[in-house]
């Protein structure tokens, strides 16, 4: 049994329903040690027996063994690690990795192989000194002659240690010179005991080797031993890995790095996707926040202010009054049988405190038909006991109201000192005068001075005093303190609204609605919903600048593929398998999408700086803030966006054929 066995080759190619058989039954045996020179003029087959030699070319008739293995029935991971660990490729064209500089060239092999970067680097050099490119190591393939070339892809072949050397046609494009130099090269790698292959159509070449085989119209003609074979030479077995990630992420940043304007613009382009995604975000939020501050700076809003719902008092009485005592008599009853139905009792606050989310319910007073007095002016003013729908933050001038104080409206007080001077209401006093209903049902009015602790900002006449107050001033007249309404704090604003609605649900025994309430939290809730919406849709419409970005990077990854494929084709044939091509693309889609999140939010940090400077005199509020979860989802998008891009062409890229990759134009 030889190292290598042909048997049968048969290989056609159908063009036009043609079939042009190019190989037909080759049987040949090499073995380690030989250097074989396959001759034959230009179209005999020559490279379609090479790629069907080194793994490239499954498609054909007959089988080629490997030490008794078949390489017809190999899978493709064996057929990977075959190309990977037992041949090495040195092509006509040389078929340099051109962003590559020399050594990394030559180090691509190696990184197949399980030595340390040390080692790696150490054997590359070693190789390079080898074939007299030690000094230029870290040029560029576009800065070396032919036979420079030549002689770095004999390095980049010889680095995995592989058994087998297959060489289509190494010095087609070499002057004489060169020739001579790459053939004693490959000369010296046959007397190591590596299986040398070389094809050529010169003569001169061919004679290089120790056995001549004549292949010509698909045939061999005749083989012709001219030396002995080779001894073989004992080696130390060489540990092999495949391609990772990481090499392949790294080799897309070689990539990138050499063509930086075309990257620089792409990530440019998606980067303006984002940060409109970004700014829209923030500025929904921006406007949200305003809005909610504007708001809750004059109202509480979780806290919802409830009262008993008004029944109908009959006016029989009154409509029926034949004298105006009777009339009198009749208005008294109606107003004794409204404060009666109004009264909130603590039975009741229970109930509304035991709703979800309700941390209390605190009763207060409100009256109507409240006369202010101050000097010769009376006011007419509605009374409040202090509750905490009343924000601090709207008193402006003074504090709330201790026993016998009261806080008023700017109105009243711009009543009572004049437009300019109302702040000097501020510890005025004044006399405030209500009606209410004595023990005896009879309407009674009820009088008390209060010295005006503070000022709130709210255009209106309203009194606000503490509940000892109002009942210091009922007991006046002998008056019961009676509540008429509650205040219901409820714990967050989105919950306002189910409170409310459960409010609404309690009953009264003859199964009536209970209470009414007013309070803005729903509305605050249902703003909110209305400017995620509005955000959201922005945020959609800034979208479609992500759609464009991910087809622009669509089209570069195509452009990308179609530029590398001769590298794709060169990989290949190194043992990379079709996951490390894909990876290879992922990575540069993963690298665009990442720059362009940072860039994005970098231009969104921007925008937001400019726009909320630009407005900051108008609101002094920043309109626009981009959250750190804007960030992190803009991001997150970015990344998504171009991963889904490279889908497409990295399959594309995987499943080019090795073969027609490197005769790719
Ligand atoms: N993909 C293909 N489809 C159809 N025909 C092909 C294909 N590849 C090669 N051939 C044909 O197969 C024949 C043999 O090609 P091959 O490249 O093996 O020849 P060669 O002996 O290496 O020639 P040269 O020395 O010029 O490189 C040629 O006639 C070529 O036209």
């Amino acid at each position: 049994m030889s190292f290598l066995e042909l048997h049968n080759i048969r290989k056609a190619y159908t063009l036009n329903h043609h079939e042009n058989v190019i190989l037909k039954g080759i049987n040949l045996n090499f073995d380690r040690g030989e250097f074989i020179s396959i001759l034959g003029e230009s179209g005999g087959g020559k490279s379609t027996l090479m790629n069907i030699i080194g793994g490239l070319d499954h498609q054909y008739d007959g089988d080629v063994l490997l030490e008794g293995e078949s390489i017809r029935s190999m899978h493709e991971k064996r057929l990977d690690k075959y190309r990977r660990e037992t041949v090495g490729f040195i092509f006509q064209n040389f078929n340099l990795v051109s962003y590559l500089n020399v050594l990394d060239n030559v180090m691509l092999s190696l990184k197949m192989t399980r030595e340390s970067h040390a080692e790696q680097v150490k054997t590359a050099t070693g190789l390079l000194k080898r074939v007299g490119l030690a000094e230029q190591a870290h040029q560029f393939p576009n800065e070396l002659s032919g036979g420079q070339k030549q002689r770095v892809a004999i390095a980049r072949a010889l680095a995995s240690d592989p058994d087998i050397i297959i060489a289509d046609e190494p010095t087609g494009a070499l002057d004489s010179q060169n020739t001579l130099e790459v053939m004693d090269i490959l000369y010296s790698i046959a007397a190591e005991g590596k299986l040398v292959i070389t094809v050529t159509h010169s003569q001169e070449v061919a004679d290089y080797g120790t056995r001549i085989v004549h292949l010509d119209d698909g045939q061999i003609h005749d083989e012709l031993v001219i030396g002995a074979p080779f001894d073989e030479v004992e080696k130390e077995p060489t540990k092999y890995r495949t391609l990772g990630f990481r090499q392949m992420f790294k080799m897309s940043m070689q990539h990138m790095k050499r063509m930086w304007l075309r990257y620089l613009l792409i990530i440019f382009g998606s980067s303006i996707g984002i940060s409109s995604i970004v700014v829209m975000l923030g500025l929904g939020s921006g406007i949200q926040n305003y809005m909610n501050h504007q708001i809750t700076s004059q109202v509480n809003p979780t806290a919802v202010q409830v009262s008993k719902k008004t029944t109908k008092v009959s006016t029989k009485d009154r409509n029926n009054a034949k004298t105006a005592a009777e009339y009198k008599t009749a208005v008294n009853k109606e107003q004794i049988a409204a404060a009666k139905a109004a009264q909130v009792t603590t039975k009741e606050a229970k109930q509304l405190s035991a709703i979800k989310h309700v941390k209390t319910t605190k009763l207060g007073y409100y009256a109507s038909g409240v006369k202010a007095n101050y000097k010769k002016q009376s006011v007419s003013s509605t009374l409040q006991t202090d509750n905490p729908t009343i924000l601090s933050k709207t008193i402006k001038q003074g504090t709330r109201p201790q026993k016998n104080q009261v806080l008023i409206g700017r109105k009243l007080a711009k009543k009572m000192m004049g437009n300019k001077k109302y702040k000097q209401a501020l510890g005025k006093t004044v006399s405030v005068k209500m009606a209410a209903v004595d023990k005896n049902n009879k309407s009674v009015t009820v009088q008390k001075k209060l010295k005006v602790s503070g000022i709130t900002n709210s255009d209106d006449t309203n009194v606000i005093v503490l509940p000892s107050t109002v009942k210091a001033m009922l007991n006046t007249k002998k008056v019961v303190y009676r509540p008429n309404f509650g205040i219901v704090q409820i714990d967050k604003l989105a919950h306002v609204k189910n409170v409310e609605k459960q409010i609404k649900a309690i009953k009264t025994d003859k199964k009536k609605q209970m209470f009414n309430y007013t309070g803005i939290g729903d509305l605050i809730d249902s703003l909110n919903t209305y400017i995620r919406l509005a955000t959201n849709v922005l945020t959609g419409v800034a979208g479609i600048a992500l759609l464009v970005s991910a087809i622009m990077i669509i089209v570069v990854l195509y452009v990308s593929v179609s530029e590398r494929t001769r590298e794709i084709g060169v990989l290949r044939a190194l043992g990379a398998r079709k996951r490390d091509i894909s990876h290879l693309f992922f990575a540069e889609a993963l690298t665009i999408g990442v720059l362009a999140a940072i860039v994005g939010i970098i231009f969104g940090q921007g925008w937001q700086l400019l726009g909320n400077t630009a407005i900051w005199s108008l609101i002094k509020y920043p309109i626009v803030r981009i959250s750190p979860m804007a960030m992190v989802g803009g991001m997150t998008v970015s990344i998504v966006i171009s991963l889904l891009a490279a889908l497409a062409p990295a399959h594309m890229a995987a499943r080019l054929d090795p073969v027609e990759s490197l005769s790719h134009e």
